[in-house]
């Protein structure tokens, strides 16, 4: 199968990749009627799977769960989310017959093997639905014509799609109709239902294409989401341990300083994390910001310009069909990192220490949300969409370091996702060896206000507000944010 992103007319590959419909809450009136009293399988039980599943099922929808044979059989981790919810759990033969809705929420490297038992499975006019469109655009599988393929994408690890739902929010989602697969032109108000169910439209959604959304998350998750808070972590922690700050506050101070910065982010954009800094500190992370945005921006290229060629998702295929050879590899080095390894200290950090002592995090969130956005923009993906990708998500990523470090946010996110951080990652700490060498306990580990007399030039901090507040990501960020009014703290 080719690519179907590169089979593409130029004229329809800036088309897709540009299409980008912030949904007004008015066009989710109907709720979840559509799926009302139908039958939705879903396949697989990991995070998505279980959590997606979790929330429609409290939205009054009917859910069960298709499963390998040998995940019944074995009782595996799928089959005892599924049961211990008390879902109605069958064999792909049992329960894709039935089904209205069959949503594929199995990891993507599997999609093509489950498009493969399902289709012949699939009752004629059913509807077939992803949550990431890599097996459309990257693997270009081909469905069968009358069945509807739709995409229901929550810009967030499982974990939170659960979680917001919970505290009566939810997630961005981007919604989509495969242009090749919508046989009696309801693919959209199926997914408008679907995104409902799982809480998606209280926090924004847009109708985006299969093709805009894939090139847009897998750039998200491989430079801001999870690279960058791969690099930051280790680099930040060793360096403090360097300098002789005691591993264990280090520990806690990047374990849960992540989580405490970008909650000001979630809610105010860059200007909000910046005001938490002290005068002086802020013109220090804007300087230091600019500078990793200096040296990174060929490596956030090139990440764009290989998802975009389809360098990416050749090479991660590979993997797969080597039995992900390397993915399990710099999975187990990432475990071996002293960061990982060193707990977090009983040590009490306050919610303002966290900003004071972690300039250089700051430094870094900014570089690598405005960088990830200004690369994407300049690519043909619309703001809102790289705003998501960025900005917002960022927040619900350092979330699950706050819980137990990287291999919790490795664990949470997708393979795919936790494939492109490791690339991003073991290139970008060398990129950024002679920054760290100039880097002191200044910027990381100590108050950065100890350290500088105190004085600030005016004119230099009119230069550096205005810079930050008139970035397009500020403007974007507050139209999209003034939309989620149901938003709920976090970090109390
Ligand atoms: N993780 C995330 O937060 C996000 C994921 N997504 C997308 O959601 C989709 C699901 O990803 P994710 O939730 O991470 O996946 P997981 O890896 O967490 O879970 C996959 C589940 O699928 C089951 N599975 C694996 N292979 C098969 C198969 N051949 N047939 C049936 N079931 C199978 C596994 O169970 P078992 O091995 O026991 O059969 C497991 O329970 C992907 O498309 C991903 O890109 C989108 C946004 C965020
Ligand atoms: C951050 C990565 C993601 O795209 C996500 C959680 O949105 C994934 O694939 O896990
Ligand atoms: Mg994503
Ligand atoms: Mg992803």
């Amino acid at each position: 199968m080719a690519n179907y992103f590169s089979s593409l007319p130029h004229r329809l590959k800036v088309q897709e990749l540009g299409k980008c419909d912030f949904m007004q809450s008015s066009e989710f009136a109907d709720g979840v009627k559509k799926l009302i009293g139908k039958k939705i399988v879903v396949v697989g039980c990991g995070a998505q799977g279980l959590a997606q599943g979790l929330n429609m099922r409290d939205s009054g929808l009917d859910i069960s769960y298709a499963l390998r044979q040998v995940a019944i059989d074995q009782k595996r981790a799928s089959y005892e989310n599924a049961k211990n919810n008390n879902f109605v759990v069958g064999s792909f033969e049992e329960l894709i017959p039935t089904a209205d809705l069959v949503m594929n929420l199995a990891p993507d490297k599997q999609h093509t093997s489950v498009v493969n038992q399902v289709m012949p499975l699939m009752k004629k006019g059913a509807c077939l639905s992803y949550s990431h469109g890599f097996n459309i655009v990257e693997e270009g599988t081909q469905i069968r014509k009358d069945i509807t393929v739709i995409m229901v994408a929550p810009k967030s690890p499982a974990s939170e799609v659960r979680a917001e739902y919970l505290r009566g929010f939810g997630v961005p989602t981007l919604i989509a109709v495969h242009p090749e697969n919508d046989p009696n032109g309801d693919g959209l108000e199926i997914a408008k239902a679907y995104c409902v169910g799982t809480g998606g439209h209280k926090a924004g959604v847009l109708h985006s294409s299969f093709v805009a959304e894939v090139k847009s998350d897998l750039m998200g998750e491989q430079t801001i989401l999870c690279g960058l808070l791969q690099t930051g972590s280790i680099l930040s922690f060793n360096k403090m341990v360097e300098k002789g700050i005691d591993p264990a506050y280090a520990s806690k101070l990047v374990q849960y300083g992540w989580e405490t910065i970008t909650e000001a982010l979630k809610i105010g954009g860059i200007t909000n994390m910046m005001d938490r800094l002290s005068n002086p500190a802020k013109i220090e992370a804007f300087k230091l910001a600019e500078e990793l945005k200096d040296i990174m921006r060929p490596l956030f290229i090139k990440h764009m310009d290989d998802i975009l060629s389809g360098e990416f998702s050749k090479t991660m295929m590979e993997d797969w069909a080597a039995g992900d050879k390397n993915l399990l590899t710099w999975r187990a080095e990432t475990g071996e990192t002293a960061f990982e390894k060193t707990p977090a200290g009983d040590v009490e950090i306050s919610e303002q220490e966290y900003f004071d002592n972690a300039t250089l995090m700051v430094a870094f969130i900014k570089a690598g949300v405005e960088s990830a956005y200004e690369t994407m923009t300049c690519s043909g993906i619309k703001n809102e969409s790289a705003y998501y990708e960025s900005l917002h998500e960022t927040p619900l990523i350092a979330n699950t370091i706050a819980r137990k470090k990287l291999f919790e946010m490795n664990r949470v996110i997708s393979d795919t996702a936790e494939y492109g951080c490791y690339l991003f990652d073991h290139a970008c700490k060398p990129l950024l060896a002679d920054f760290m060498k100039k880097i002191d306990t200044n910027v990381i580990g100590k108050n950065f206000n100890a350290s500088s007399n105190g004085r600030v030039d005016n004119f230099e901090l009119v230069k550096v507000n205005a810079a930050i507040r008139n970035h397009s990501i500020e403007i974007c960020g507050a139209e999209l944010r003034a939309a989620m009014t149901a938003m709920k703290k976090i970090v109390e």
